[in-house]
């Protein structure tokens, strides 16, 4: 296994009594990986294993070369995680706290994260935004910033787990092509089937097991077949 891959070797969780993942075994070195299916399917939980949110009953579970249980404690710095509601995600009242403490998370001293929070956001053209209270950020805007609060720790990996599902079509597309430009692998969990389009890989995740994995354009047209049929 190449070092940079994700790895799921027959893995088993239960959640609330029931079994939602079921022996799944996935190898996934490629640098765009998309995961899709139905409601409840195990998506989020598949996602929440690699960051150690959640841990796996059984099987293995190996990001880059870190085994998700006995080095749980440094998965947060390699995984960074993008959440449906940004309002999960950010707990501070103004901008630039939000980003400060991000930097403190990936190890700087406290006041050294103070000072370098607003040069942080201006690498990302938002250096105005630094004062701005959180909660005057639109939608659009906070996921963003939860982008931004994620790239500053520089992790290897960045999940983001139905990141579009309250942005309008124009902040979206800006996002997917933030996305794109990003270095790191990328997870991407969505129901809008077009954004896998440049994806090099698809899993579609069916009542906790892989139902299909390739290429996007078979994966997401066999899902495609499939759902419509259930409607
Ligand atoms: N906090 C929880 N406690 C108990 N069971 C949970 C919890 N969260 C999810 N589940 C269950 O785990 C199963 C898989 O849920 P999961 O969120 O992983 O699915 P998903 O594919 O991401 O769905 P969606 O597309 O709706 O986000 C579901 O049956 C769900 O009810």
């Amino acid at each position: 296994m190449s070092d940079a891959s994700l790895l799921l070797d027959n893995v088993t969780l239960a959640r609330g009594g029931r079994t939602v993942l079921d022996g799944v075994s996935l190898e996934l070195p490629e640098r765009r990986v998309g995961l899709i299916g139905n409601n409840g399917s195990g998506k989020s939980s598949l996602v929440r294993l690699l960051n150690g949110l959640l841990t796996a009953d059984a099987g293995r579970v190996v990001v880059h070369g870190l085994d998700a249980k006995e080095q749980a404690a440094e998965l947060p710095r390699k995984v960074g995680f993008i959440f449906q509601n940004p309002d999960h995600q950010i707990i501070f009242p103004t901008v630039a706290e939000e980003i400060a403490f991000s930097l403190e998370q990936a190890g700087l001293p406290r006041r050294e994260a103070a000072r370098e929070a607003v040069p942080a956001l201006a690498r990302f053209g938002r250096e105005h935004w630094a004062e701005r209270p959180v909660h005057a950020l639109s939608e659009g805007e906070k996921q963003f910033l939860c982008i931004i609060a994620v790239l500053v720790m520089e992790p290897a990996v960045i999940v983001l787990d139905e990141p579009f599902s309250s942005l309008d079509l124009p902040t979206r597309r800006r996002l997917e092509a933030l996305i794109a430009g990003l270095p790191q692998q990328v997870v991407l969990v969505a129901h809008e089937l077009d954004a896998f389009a440049a994806y090099e890989r698809v899993v579609w995740l069916h009542e906790g097991r892989v139902a299909m994995d390739g290429a996007p354009a078979e994966v997401v047209a066999a899902y495609r077949v499939f759902a419509e049929s259930l409607g």
